[in-house]
C-alpha cells in the first residue's frame, strides 16, 4: 500500500471496512442469546482478519482498523479475535526466533492457527513472577512437561480462549536442570485443529458473562502432564538447549514485551472510545432541550446550560489532547522496539515506565469521562442503544487489564523516585524525566497564559515526585524496604500520574507551537489546550497550590476562566466532534447520529423488543400463575 498520511489512511481503511461484502449489513445483537452474539461477532471479526489479509496492512494500518473493534459496527460485543490479533501475533513476531515465525506465521496468516496470551491465572494476575504453571524441561525427550498444580493456577481470563482459539502462547514458570529460570513464553496447541476439540490433558472453557465485552471470549484453561517440544519455547531471547543448558536473555523483562506494545495500543485505543462517546453526548447536548422557554420561545438546548457545557466539553478537549500524547507515544515504542531488537536495550526502562503511566492514565480518564458524558445524556444515557454503556464498559477495563493501573503507576513510581535519587542510568536525551533532575521551572503562574499553566503542571510533577522520593528515602533507613514502599503507596500513585499530566500537556503544547497551514486551527487548538488545562487544574486544585505556586486567588480565577473558556468553544462543539470523522454505523447509537434524529430512532429501537411482539406476552400468564398472584 502506498504511504498516506494519517487522515487518508483513515478515510481509506474507514470505507474498506464500512463497505466490506461481509460487514456492511449489521444487525442488532440486543436480544441474540450469547452463542447467536458470538456467532455473529465472530464472523465478522474473521472478516476483518481477511481485511487485514487482503490489503496486507502494516502495524499502523491494522491499529487503525483494529480500533473499529470498540465501535459499535464491527465487534459491538467484543472482538473474539482482538487477543489473537493484538498479542499472540504480535507475541510470535518479537519474541519468536526466525526458525519458529517461518514455521508458525504461513498458519497463522492462513487462519489455521488461531491464539491467545494466556498469561493470568485464577489466583496471579499482577504478580507476573508469581504464577504457578511449570514448564519443566527433560532433556531425555527434549520436551516440557506443562502442568497446572492446582485449581488456583488455572489460566483465567485469557481473550479468545474460551472456544476460539486452537494454540495460546503460555507464560509459564521454567524449571531446567531442576533451577528455576523465571516466566517464559511457550507456544502450546489446546485444541484439534481440524475436530477444534480439546487436546488430551487440556481443560478449556469459557469463564462467563461480564461487565461488557462479551463476545471477547475469555476463558479458563488448565494442563494436566502435557509434553511440548522444546521447539515450542520461545527463543528470540531466552533459549533452552537440547542437554537442557539456558542462555538467558539481553534483558531480564524482555519476555514481558508483549505487555508493553499491548498497553502501548490500549492508550491509543481507549481514545478512540472516548471520541465516540463525545459525539454522541454533543450531538445530543444541541437536539435536547428542555426547561423554562427562553425569549425566542423555545425551550433551552440543554448545552446552553453552564453546568452541561461543564460534563461535555473538557472532554472533547481531552480528545485532542490526548489523541497526540498517545499517538507519539505508539511512535516511540516502535523506534525502541527496533533497537531492542538491534541488541540495545538502553531506552527500554523509559518506555515501560511511560507506557505504564499513560495507559493507566489515559484509561482512568477516559472511563471517567465517558461515564460523564453518559450522565450527561439524562436518562436515555442508560439505554443499551445509546452505546454509552458499552463504551464505559469498554474503556474501564483497560483500567483494569493489561496490568491494573494503581500497579502499573507504582512501575512508574518506581522509575521516577530512583531518576529523583539519581540511582537509575542518567535519563537519555529526549528523556521525559530530565526536568526531575533541573531546577523547577518559575515562569509566574498567569490565567490566560497556556505557557504558565504548563509550568505549573511540571511544578507538580516535580514536587510530587522529589517529595515521595524524599519520604521513601526517609523511611527506608527504619525500617524494611517493602514496608517503607507500602508507607508511600497513595502518595507514589499521585506523583506517577501527575508525571503522567506533565508528559502529556508537554507533548499538546508542542502540537500547538507547530506552525499550521491555518491559522484558525491554530487558534483551535489553543483553546483546546486552553480548555484541558484550566479543566486540569480544576480537577486537582490542591496539588496546583501545594506544588504548583498558584495561590488560592489563582484558583478563583481559574474556575472563572475555565466556565469562560467553555462558553468560547461552545460554538464549535458540532465540527469539533464531527471532525473526528466518525460515521453513523460506526457509532451506531440512537443518541449520536449526525441528523439528530434521536426520538424516532428511540422509537424505532423500542420495536425490536421481543416483549412488543405480542400485545401480551405468553410468559406473562405463565408467569403470574406459578406465582399464584
Ligand atoms: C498488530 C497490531 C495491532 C494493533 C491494535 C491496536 C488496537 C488495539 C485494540 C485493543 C482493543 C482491545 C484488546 C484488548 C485486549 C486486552 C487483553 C488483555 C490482556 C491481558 O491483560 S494480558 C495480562 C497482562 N498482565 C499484566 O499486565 C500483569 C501486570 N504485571 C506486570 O507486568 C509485572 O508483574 C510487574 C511489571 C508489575 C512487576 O514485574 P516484576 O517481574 O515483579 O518486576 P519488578 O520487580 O517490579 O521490577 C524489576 C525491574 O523490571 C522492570 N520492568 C518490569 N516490567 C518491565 C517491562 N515490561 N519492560 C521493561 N522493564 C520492566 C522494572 O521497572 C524494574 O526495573 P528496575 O529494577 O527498577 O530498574
Ligand atoms: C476483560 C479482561 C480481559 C483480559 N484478558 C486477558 C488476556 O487475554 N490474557 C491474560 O493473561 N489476562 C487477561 N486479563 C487479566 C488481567 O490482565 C488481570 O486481571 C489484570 O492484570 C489485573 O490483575 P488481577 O486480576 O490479579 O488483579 P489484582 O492484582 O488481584 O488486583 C486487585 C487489587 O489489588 C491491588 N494490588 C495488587 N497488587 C498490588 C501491589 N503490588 N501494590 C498495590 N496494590 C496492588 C490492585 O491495585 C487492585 O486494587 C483480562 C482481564 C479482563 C478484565
Amino acid at each position: 500500500m502506498v504511504s498516506r498520511n494519517r487522515s487518508q489512511v483513515k478515510d481509506h481503511l474507514g470505507s474498506k471496512v464500512l463497505n466490506h461484502p461481509e460487514l456492511r449489513n449489521t444487525k442488532a445483537t440486543e436480544y441474540m442469546s450469547h452463542e447467536e452474539k458470538y456467532r455473529y461477532n465472530l464472523s465478522r471479526a474473521t472478516a476483518m482478519l481477511k481485511l487485514i489479509d487482503e490489503e496486507g496492512m502494516d502495524v499502523n494500518e491494522i491499529s487503525k482498523v483494529m480500533s473499529h473493534t470498540v465501535s459499535g459496527f464491527t465487534t459491538p460485543d467484543g472482538n473474539p479475535l482482538a487477543v489473537h490479533q493484538v498479542m499472540f501475533v504480535p507475541t510470535l513476531m518479537n519474541q519468536a526466533d526466525d526458525d519458529q515465525v517461518s514455521r508458525w506465521l504461513g498458519d497463522v496468516f492462513n487462519g489455521t492457527i488461531v491464539g491467545t496470551y494466556a498469561q493470568t491465572e485464577l489466583s496471579h494476575g499482577t504478580f507476573v513472577r508469581g504464577l504457578r504453571t511449570t514448564a519443566t524441561y527433560d532433556p531425555a525427550s527434549r520436551t516440557f512437561d506443562l502442568h497446572t498444580p492446582d485449581v488456583s493456577a488455572a489460566k483465567w481470563w485469557p481473550g479468545g480462549l474460551g472456544t476460539t482459539a486452537n494454540h495460546a502462547v503460555v507464560m509459564a514458570q521454567l524449571y531446567t536442570d531442576g533451577q528455576p529460570r523465571g516466566i517464559h513464553p511457550f507456544m502450546v496447541a489446546i485444541r484439534d485443529r481440524e475436530t477444534h476439540r480439546p487436546l488430551p490433558g487440556i481443560t478449556v472453557g469459557e469463564i462467563g458473562p461480564k461487565l461488557g465485552q462479551n463476545t471477547l471470549n475469555n476463558g479458563y484453561l488448565l494442563f494436566d502432564h502435557v509434553k511440548v517440544p522444546r521447539e515450542n519455547m520461545l527463543m528470540r531471547n531466552a533459549r533452552v538447549n537440547e542437554d537442557g543448558s539456558y542462555t538467558k536473555p539481553s534483558h531480564q523483562k524482555a519476555s514481558y514485551g508483549t505487555m508493553v506494545f499491548t498497553r502501548v495500543a490500549i492508550a491509543l485505543d481507549t481514545v478512540d472510545a472516548l471520541q465516540i462517546a463525545a459525539t454522541i453526548a454533543a450531538r445530543y447536548s444541541i437536539v435536547r432541550r428542555q426547561g423554562e422557554p427562553r425569549d425566542d420561545g423555545q425551550e433551552p438546548q440543554i448545552i446552553d446550560y453552564q453546568t452541561q457545557q461543564l460534563k461535555v466539553l473538557p472532554h472533547i478537549a481531552a480528545c485532542y489532547v490526548l489523541r497526540a500524547s498517545t499517538a507519539r507515544l505508539w511512535e516511540h515504542h516502535t523506534h525502541v522496539t527496533s533497537e531492542v531488537r538491534g541488541g540495545d536495550t538502553a531506552l527500554l526502562p523509559e518506555l515501560h515506565a511511560t507506557a505504564c503511566c499513560l495507559k493507566a492514565l489515559v484509561t482512568q480518564d477516559c472511563s471517567e469521562a465517558i461515564e460523564a458524558l453518559r450522565l450527561s445524556c439524562g436518562g436515555h444515557g442508560y439505554m443499551t442503544a445509546s452505546r454509552l454503556p458499552a463504551l464505559y464498559a469498554y474503556a474501564t477495563a483497560g483500567a483494569t487489564y493489561e496490568g491494573e493501573n494503581t500497579v502499573l503507576l507504582l512501575q512508574t513510581a518506581r522509575y521516577l523516585v530512583k531518576q529523583a535519587g539519581g540511582s537509575h542510568a542518567p535519563p537519555a536525551a529526549g528523556s521525559a524525566v530530565t526536568y526531575l533532575s533541573r531546577p523547577a521551572d518559575d515562569t509566574p503562574f498567569a490565567v490566560g497564559s497556556p505557557a504558565a499553566y504548563v509550568a505549573a503542571v511540571g511544578r507538580v510533577a516535580r514536587g510530587r515526585v522529589t517529595e515521595v522520593a524524599a519520604a521513601l528515602q526517609a523511611d527506608r533507613q527504619t525500617m524494611p524496604e517493602a514496608d517503607a514502599w507500602n508507607q508511600s503507596l497513595v502518595q507514589l500513585v499521585a506523583a506517577a500520574l501527575a508525571h503522567g499530566r506533565y508528559f502529556v500537556v508537554r507533548e499538546f503544547a508542542e502540537v500547538v507551537s507547530q506552525q499550521s497551514s491555518s491559522r484558525a486551527i491554530q487558534q483551535m487548538l489553543q483553546l483546546l489546550f486552553s480548555v484541558y488545562l484550566a479543566h486540569a487544574v480544576s480537577r486537582a486544585e490542591g496539588d496546583f497550590i501545594t506544588y504548583g505556586g498558584l495561590t488560592p486567588s489563582d484558583i478563583r480565577l481559574n474556575r472563572r476562566h475555565l466556565l469562560r473558556l467553555l462558553a468560547e468553544l461552545r460554538p464549535h462543539m458540532i465540527p469539533l466532534t464531527d471532525a473526528f470523522d466518525l460515521p453513523d454505523r460506526l457509532i451506531n447509537s440512537t443518541l449520536g447520529a449526525w441528523d439528530g434524529d434521536v426520538y424516532r430512532r428511540m422509537f424505532e429501537q423500542a420495536s425490536h423488543s421481543p416483549l412488543n411482539t405480542d400485545e401480551v406476552p405468553a410468559s406473562f400468564h405463565q408467569a403470574m400463575l406459578r406465582s399464584k398472584l
